[in-house]
């Protein structure tokens, strides 16, 4: 399927280069290859339009385009003839372009808190606003007994018209659950995947005529949101059992991707029996949030930026993450992964490797991926030195009590899983050398928050100097980059107090995105989902960036386990561990997001 364009739709093929360009007087058609397996059933050639029907491949190979446009009819050796009159009247109705394609998108765990929490609204999100294909169906799949009625009544608790142009949110939402059905069925079953499958092929062709069901292009995209020791069965059983025939099958993973370099290895290879790379997309949300979208068109299109971005100008950056509530509810989860895995290793590493890439060849996926990998094999190996962690103790406050991390039930007594994690990263490059690139990621902490800073040099020869005393720290510039909550990008500069004296003020040149723009802000889902569909890859992992991320933090991750060190424990909705700030101070750098100046600012 090319790309799903819609005028309401403004998020897709506009943004930026997808990958299937189609010129005017050519499409990409499918050619079917023997296989009962997921890999790869088809290669797509670029045809003219005339050959709109799906051809095998001996006829792909030796026929000439038909001499007249007259309909074709597909016999079932796959040989093509010209059809009757009767038949001609029902074809010329059907023609078979972009709507004769339908996606089916599966939301395997669709009991599950993900599913409810973000996939079906976000589905609901990319119908609301045209972006989904006009022919396509949801399906829920678990172990969990629900009829269609009971799932549809389920994904409409959650379902909210949050876009702006609320008109008609009812409606839409009744023909969105309308779309929707529901499975019940094991995930290590072939059996209970095929029965899936026939109710798939039933909404598939539900409106094609007899005639012309072999010339739909069903896809087909699995959103994996199950635990992670549940991925392999999933994957095996859709692919033997669920696979499309004659289009596109696409899976999306969920992280955890392994719990080190060897683990996501062997999942890797796990996944690669039943898929080829392009057919996984592996998902990391941060991707797929605005301000971190934005990242690349602040740095690429903007003259002022890119010249400052390196050593020569910017002296640390930082990525910091905080939640202002625990692992209440996923401990059990949590514990098995800690706070560097569940956020250091993906979501805070995917967006320094999007920050300081070096400028990619093109905005395709690819090219964009290529740079990542290499910023990320760029980097220095972690130190143990480096890095402080800590784990949130119960807390009462104004008569309320907090628990502590290890309360949670479903955490082992006396667990040293990190819930804080500080830590100073170094790329090895020209570009970067000798730059400290700090991290900090919390849970139960004071705010919740996702912002990177970059805090600039001091002016060299600053001729106010004196108006800042000994604080050169106080004059730095920083670009803040909030990435949630209240979407913002602003600068710090210094500028005179109006009036008479001089005196020096710090001010903030600010594009304060709720200010700026009526629109509300995507969820980051809604992207990747619509990205999966239409098969663009930029957002998601690719195995190598995965490989790369995990080397560089396994060791690290291995020595403190073994060690077994303990966590700086801290209060529940505190700042977090002091240590954070003595690591921050070895590389002479102060955390901006705990600065006098940010709460003045705040
Ligand atoms: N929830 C979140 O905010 C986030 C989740 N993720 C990842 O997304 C995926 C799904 O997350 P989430 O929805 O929270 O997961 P859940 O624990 O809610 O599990 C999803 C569904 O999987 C089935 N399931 C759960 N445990 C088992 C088990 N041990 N054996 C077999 N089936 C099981 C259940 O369905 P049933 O019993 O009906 O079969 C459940 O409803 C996970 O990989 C998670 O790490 C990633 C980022 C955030
Ligand atoms: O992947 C995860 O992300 C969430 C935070 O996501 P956000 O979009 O709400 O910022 C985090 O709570 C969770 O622990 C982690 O697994």
């Amino acid at each position: 399927m090319a790309t799903v364009s819609s005028p309401n739709c403004p998020s897709s093929s506009s943004s930026y280069s997808r990958i299937t360009p189609s010129s005017p007087s050519s499409q990409l058609l499918p050619i079917r290859l023997a296989s009962k397996q997921f890999l790869p059933k088809k290669i797509s050639l670029r045809l003219p339009r005339y050959w709109n029907v799906l051809l095998s491949q001996d006829v792909a190979a030796t026929s000439t385009p038909p001499a007249s446009k007259a309909p074709l009819k597909k016999l079932k050796d796959g040989l093509l003839s010209t059809t009757s009159s009767e038949d001609s009247r029902e074809l010329a109705n059907f023609s078979i372009n972009e709507k004769g394609s339908t996606v089916s998108i599966t939301v395997v765990g669709a009991s599950g808190d993900l599913a409810k929490k973000k996939i079906f609204p976000a589905l609901f999100a990319l119908y609301y606003e045209d972006c989904l294909p006009k022919h396509f169906t949801v399906f829920g799949y678990a172990r969990s007994k629900m009829t269609d009625v009971e799932l549809r009544d389920m994904v409409s608790r959650t379902l909210t018209c949050r876009i702006d142009k609320r008109e008609n949110c009812s409606e839409k939402m009744d023909q969105f659950l309308k779309r929707c059905f529901y499975h019940s069925g094991q995930y290590d079953s072939e059996e209970n995947f095929k029965e899936l499958a026939k109710k798939m092929k039933e909404q598939e062709f539900e409106d094609v005529p007899l005639l012309m069901q072999d010339g739909r292009i069903s896809n087909r995209l699995f959103y994996l949101s199950v635990p992670p020791n549940i991925f392999i069965d999933v994957v095996k059983c859709a692919s033997t059992s669920a696979s499309s025939a004659n289009g596109w099958t696409r899976v999306i993973v969920e992280k955890p991707f392994g719990r080190d370099f060897e683990s996501s290895a062997a999942l890797t290879r796990s996944l690669k029996e039943y898929l080829v790379e392009d057919q996984i997309f592996r998902i990391d949300h941060y991707l797929g949030k605005e301000l971190v979208e934005n990242l690349s068109v602040l740095r690429f299109s903007n003259l002022i930026f890119e010249p400052l971005w390196s050593r020569q100008y910017i002296r640390n950056v930082q990525f910091i993450f905080s939640e202002d509530f625990g692992t209440e509810g996923r401990g059990g989860y949590f514990d098995n992964y800690g706070i560097i895995r569940d956020i250091m290793q993906n979501h805070l590493l995917q967006m320094l490797a999007l920050f300081a890439m070096e400028t990619p060849v093109t905005l395709e996926a690819e090219d964009i991926r290529n740079e990542k990998v290499k910023v990320l094999r760029s980097m220095k190996p972690l130190q143990l030195e480096n890095m402080v962690i800590g784990q949130y103790k119960g807390h009462t406050k104004g008569g309320v009590t907090y628990p502590a991390y290890t309360d949670d039930k479903t955490v082992p007594k006396g667990s040293l899983t990190p819930t804080f994690a500080a830590t100073a990263l170094f790329i090895n490059n020209a570009r970067w050398d000798g730059v400290p690139f700090l991290m900090k990621a919390g849970k139960a902490l004071h705010t919740k928050r996702a912002e990177i800073r970059v805090q600039f040099r001091h002016v060299p020869g600053n001729l106010y100097n004196r108006s800042f005393g000994t604080d050169l720290d106080r004059a730095t510039n920083e670009l803040v980059i909030r990435v949630q909550p209240d979407e913002a990008i602003y600068l710090k500069i210094n500028n005179k107090v109006p009036g008479l004296g001089m005196r020096l003020d710090r001010s903030n040149l600010n594009l304060h995105y709720a200010a700026r723009y009526k629109n509300e802000i995507p969820d980051a889902y809604e992207r990747l989902l619509l990205d999966a569909i239409e098969g663009e890859r930029r957002l998601f992992i690719r195995s190598d960036e995965l490989d790369a991320a995990w080397s560089l933090f396994t060791p690290l991750l291995k020595e403190i386990e073994e060690k077994k060190i303990i966590p700086e424990y801290y209060p529940y909705g505190s700042r977090g561990p002091v240590g954070a700030h003595y690591l921050a101070a070895r590389y002479n750098v102060r955390w901006g997001d705990i600065s006098a100046a940010e709460h003045h600012h705040e």
